[in-house]
C-alpha cells in the first residue's frame, strides 16, 4: 500500500516537473517579447512602466481564469512576472517613505513587485526630491487613510512641485502587535506611530491597560526599536516582523477591521487612458458669493462623479484655501477636459495633478 502511494506521488511529481518546465519555457518566451517592447520604447523615449497596461493584464487574466488556481494567486504571480520582465527593459528604481517595512514599503512592493529596486527615504519631501532630481523615476507616498483622513504633507508637496500622479495603490492595512518573545505577558510598553496607536486604542485598553504608549516617527522605526528591547512591543506591518526578526503577539489589532490606506505613485508624466481612470486636480477659487456651489457645477451638469474633495489652508494667506478634487475619468476624455477648463474660469489657479488608473 505504502509503495503504491510512493509510486503515485512520484508519477504526479513527474507531471508537475514537466508542467514547470513548460511554464519556465513560456516565461522566457514572454521575457524575450518584453525585451523587444523595451527596445521599441527606447527608440521613442516612452515610459517603460505602464500601470494601465498592467491593470488590463490583471483584469483580463482574472476574468478568464477557469480555476482552481485562485485569482489572488494569478495577481501575485503575474505581479512578479511583470516586475521581472520590466527589470529586463530597465532596472526600476522606486523611492518610498521609509524606513524599510513601513506600510508605504508594503504598498510599493504590491505595486512594483520584488524585482524593483525600492529605495527608502527619510521623509515625504525626500521622496518628491528623488523624483524631481531624476534619481528615481517613481516615488510612493501615503495620501489618505480610511480612518484617519488625509496625509496633509503629501497634498502640500503637490503645491510646491510639478510632479504628476502615475497610479494609486489601495492597501488593506493590518496592524500587528510584534515583540521579541511574542508573549503578551512580557509587554511593558507599546511603541508605534501615533496614528497606528490611535487606530488600536480600544484593543490596547482592553488587553494592555497598564502599559506605556510611546509615539515614534514610523511603525517601521518602532519595530526596529523593539528588536533591541525585550519588554517592548511594536504595532507594525507583518513585513516588519520578518525584517526585524520579531514574533507576532497578536495579528490585526486595529479597532476598525476596515482599515485601508491609499498611496500615490508619483512621476514626471501621467499614463494614457486605461478605461477606468481618475483625475486629480488642485485649485484655489476667487473669494466670491456662491463660488463653492459654482465650482462643482461643471461636473454635476456633465454627470461626472467626484470621488473626493479636500481643502487645505493656503499658507501664504490666512483664510484662503486650496482644494483637491478627484474626478472619475481621464483628462484625455472630452467631457472631463471641458469640465476642468470650465472650472479653471472660476479659479485663481488650477493644476491637473494627473490622470491614472483607478485602483478600485
Ligand atoms: O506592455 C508594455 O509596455 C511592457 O513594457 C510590458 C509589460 C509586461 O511585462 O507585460 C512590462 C511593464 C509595463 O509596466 C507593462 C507591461
Amino acid at each position: 500500500m505504502a509503495g503504491n502511494i510512493e509510486e503515485t506521488l512520484a508519477a504526479l511529481r513527474h507531471q508537475i516537473d514537466s508542467i514547470d518546465n513548460e511554464i519556465l519555457d513560456l516565461l522566457n518566451r514572454r521575457a524575450q517579447v518584453v525585451i523587444r517592447v523595451g527596445a521599441a520604447k527606447s527608440g521613442q523615449g516612452s515610459d517603460f512602466y505602464v500601470p494601465s497596461r498592467e491593470k488590463a493584464i490583471y483584469q483580463r487574466l482574472t476574468a478568464a481564469n477557469p480555476g482552481p488556481f485562485p485569482n489572488e494567486g494569478v495577481r501575485r504571480v503575474f505581479r512578479e512576472v511583470i516586475s521581472a520582465c520590466l527589470s529586463l527593459e530597465q532596472p526600476m528604481k522606486v523611492a518610498f517613505l521609509g524606513p524599510p517595512a513601513t506600510f508605504t514599503h508594503v504598498a510599493a512592493m504590491q505595486q512594483f513587485g520584488m524585482s524593483a529596486h525600492l529605495v527608502p527615504q527619510k521623509s515625504i519631501t525626500a521622496v518628491f526630491d528623488e523624483v524631481i532630481r531624476g534619481r528615481a523615476p517613481y516615488g510612493v507616498v501615503p495620501v489618505e487613510n480610511s480612518n484617519e483622513g488625509i496625509v496633509s504633507h503629501t497634498l502640500d508637496m503637490f503645491m510646491e512641485s510639478d510632479l504628476q500622479i502615475i497610479a494609486e495603490i489601495l492597501l488593506e492595512v493590518s496592524h500587528d502587535l510584534l515583540s521579541r518573545s511574542g508573549r503578551i505577558e512580557d509587554v511593558r510598553k507599546v511603541v508605534s506611530h501615533p496614528q497606528a496607536i490611535a487606530q488600536c486604542r480600544h484593543w490596547l485598553e482592553d488587553n494592555l491597560p497598564d502599559v506605556a504608549l510611546v509615539d515614534v516617527a514610523s511603525t517601521a522605526l518602532a519595530a526596529q526599536m523593539v528588536a533591541e528591547d525585550e519588554s517592548a512591543a511594536a504595532i507594525a506591518s507583518e513585513m516588519a516582523a520578518s525584517l526585524y526578526d520579531l514574533r507576532v503577539v497578536k495579528q490585526k489589532i486595529a479597532d476598525n477591521p476596515n482599515n485601508f490606506t491609499r498611496f500615490l505613485v508619483i512621476g514626471k508624466a501621467s499614463p494614457p487612458r486605461s478605461g477606468r481612470d481618475k483625475t486629480s486636480v488642485m485649485f484655489s477659487v476667487k473669494d466670491e458669493p456662491g463660488i463653492l456651489y459654482r465650482m462643482l457645477e461643471p461636473f454635476s451638469k456633465r454627470r461626472i462623479n467626484l470621488s473626493k474633495i479636500e481643502s487645505r489652508p493656503l499658507k501664504k494667506k490666512a483664510w484662503e484655501y486650496i482644494f483637491f478634487l478627484d474626478i472619475e475619468g481621464h483628462i484625455a476624455e472630452d467631457h472631463v477636459r471641458e469640465a476642468v477648463e470650465e472650472l479653471r474660469g472660476y479659479c485663481q489657479f488650477l493644476k491637473v495633478l494627473g490622470s491614472y488608473p483607478s485602483a478600485r
